[in-house]
């Protein structure tokens, strides 16, 4: 008999009310106690011998499957809120100074040198490195760089055009360390698929300053000390180092075996006493529990983008962008003027977003904007520009009753076409077989990944139209 019986059974003859909490609780106890399993082989057990040898400071954690997040680490013992759960000596770190000593003066930046560098640690069978790699993930075919067309038609726009970006970047880069290795040697090489597999391990976050909201960048302020800045698998080093170029960043050993989640609240950074890079958790985790870092205040697109999964339940920083749907509305709705004019004063860049009981301030604007009437006369128009701009200052807010409803009506028939785009891209995403799973080499979680992502988009979008029914239903 499950836990979660014997709870119920021990609580029979109490009230209905008191029953239901019960079974409420265990339920969340029975949640907490999905255990991972601990890996056990050859690799590995290698690789603990290998921080054995060298003295990694001993840590309460052990690598583990988990059902809900695949390989993380588990807590072999309580920890306390307050306690250092890893602490990374430099010797294992794969910082600046490691590839100064080993490549000189170069002209790259850190992330394009250290690939470069982990390509060479794979080759070679003798590498100090060794039990270390072997241990790397095989494989980043859940990252939406990686996803083949048929899969990548299917990302929201805004998605697509990062990744492409991202892609640019790994082709701009693996040229650069190509012809950077032939300056020193002229027969030696890397291939496109090494490099990719190695820029990969520590894929650089490009600023892609749109995908967080305003007020998700606050709280990023306002928490930056509860969360660790880390790419794939690469720790942004907070000390200044001037020669590491774009960034330093570094690979630190044991620590970049921690996965994600929002709810985790630590501490990090370099420990010029210890010289080492020290990792506190503010959480407490029970004996068997997975310990978990914060990467950041990610909604699940950066999040797939960057690190290839997405938070399964509520990931509060999830958010739609109506970029797209208010530009065409503009084009739409407005005189070739009018619609030139406005969006000048808009200056287009921006957060035009929905977000669960939330719409961005610049969307409300641009549809306050729509919402006033355009106007055909010279003099009548230069008014009506000083109306608009004061509007997107928010210095006239409430332009009138009736125009509010107007915005009102106009965001529902936004969410609207975002429910019917959503739709049609889930439809096309069970038109994927498993032919062309197999064909395209496309992992199933990263379909099942795009499939959620259509799913949250939607959610938003019909909780929107709710709240704008009932603000309709309010104003009558
Ligand atoms: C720093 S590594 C963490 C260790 C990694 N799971 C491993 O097996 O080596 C980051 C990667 O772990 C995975 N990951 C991290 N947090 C996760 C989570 N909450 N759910 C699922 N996968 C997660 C993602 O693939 C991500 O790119």
């Amino acid at each position: 008999m499950s836990h979660l019986d014997d709870t119920i059974l021990l609580h029979k003859r109490r009230g209905r009310t008191a029953r239901r909490r019960t079974i409420l609780a265990a339920m969340r106890n029975t949640t907490q106690e999905i255990r991972g399993k601990v890996v056990r082989d050859k690799t590995y057990d290698k690789f603990i011998d290998w921080l054995r040898q060298h003295n990694f400071p001993k840590t309460k954690m052990v690598l583990a499957e988990f059902p809900e997040t695949g390989r993380g680490m588990m807590a072999t013992g309580d920890i306390e809120p307050g306690e250092i759960i890893v602490s990374v000596p430099k010797k294992f770190l794969i910082c600046n100074e490691t590839l100064q000593k080993e490549y000189g003066q170069h002209p790259l930046t850190m992330h394009q040198l250290l690939a470069l560098h982990i390509c060479f640690l794979k080759r070679d069978s003798n590498s100090w490195w060794k039990p270390y790699i072997d241990l790397l993930p095989s494989h980043f075919n859940t990252m939406p760089v990686k996803y083949p067309k048929i899969l990548a038609d299917r990302l929201p726009t805004s998605l697509k055009g990062e990744v492409s970006q991202q892609m640019k970047r790994l082709e701009s880069d693996y040229t650069t360390a190509s012809r950077f290795l032939k300056s020193r040697n002229k027969n030696e090489f890397i291939t496109y698929k090494e490099y990719e597999w190695a820029w990969l391990c520590g894929t650089e976050h490009l600023q892609f300053t749109k995908r967080l909201r305003i007020s998700d960048k606050q709280q990023q302020t306002n928490n930056k000390n509860f969360l660790i800045m880390l790419n794939t698998r690469c720790i942004h080093m907070s000390t200044i180092d001037a020669t590491a170029k774009g960034g330093n960043i570094a690979m630190a050993i044991l620590l970049d075996f921690l996965n994600h989640s929002c709810n985790a609240k630590i501490e990090s950074g370099f420990n010029v006493r210890t010289q080492c890079f020290e990792i506190r958790t503010l959480t407490p985790y029970k004996t068997g529990e997975q310990i978990f870092i914060n990467y950041g205040p990610h909604d699940n697109l950066a999040i797939l983008r960057e690190y290839g999964f997405i938070i399964p339940d509520q990931n509060d920083f999830n958010f739609v962008s109506l970029d797209k749907e208010i530009w065409t509305l503009f084009d739409e709705m407005e005189t070739a003027r009018d619609s030139q004019l406005k969006k000048e004063i808009l200056q287009k860049e921006g957060d035009y977003s929905i977000k669960k009981h939330e719409i961005s301030f610049r969307l409300l604007s641009a549809l306050r904007l729509l919402a006033i009437d355009g106007s055909h006369s010279r003099v009548a128009l230069d008014q009506r520009y000083f109306d608009w701009r004061d509007t997107i200052l928010g210095e006239t807010d409430i332009i009138s009753q009736d125009n509010e409803r107007r915005v009102l009506i106009m965001l529902k028939s936004l969410c609207e076409r975002v429910i019917e785009s959503s739709d049609n891209e889930k439809t096309r995403l069970m038109e994927i077989s498993s032919q062309d799973m197999i064909k395209y080499n496309i992992h199933n979680y990263a379909l099942t990944f795009v499939k959620q992502i259509w799913r949250e988009t939607e959610e938003i979008a019909r909780m929107t139209i709710l709240d704008i029914e009932q603000k309709l239903g309010e104003m009558i």
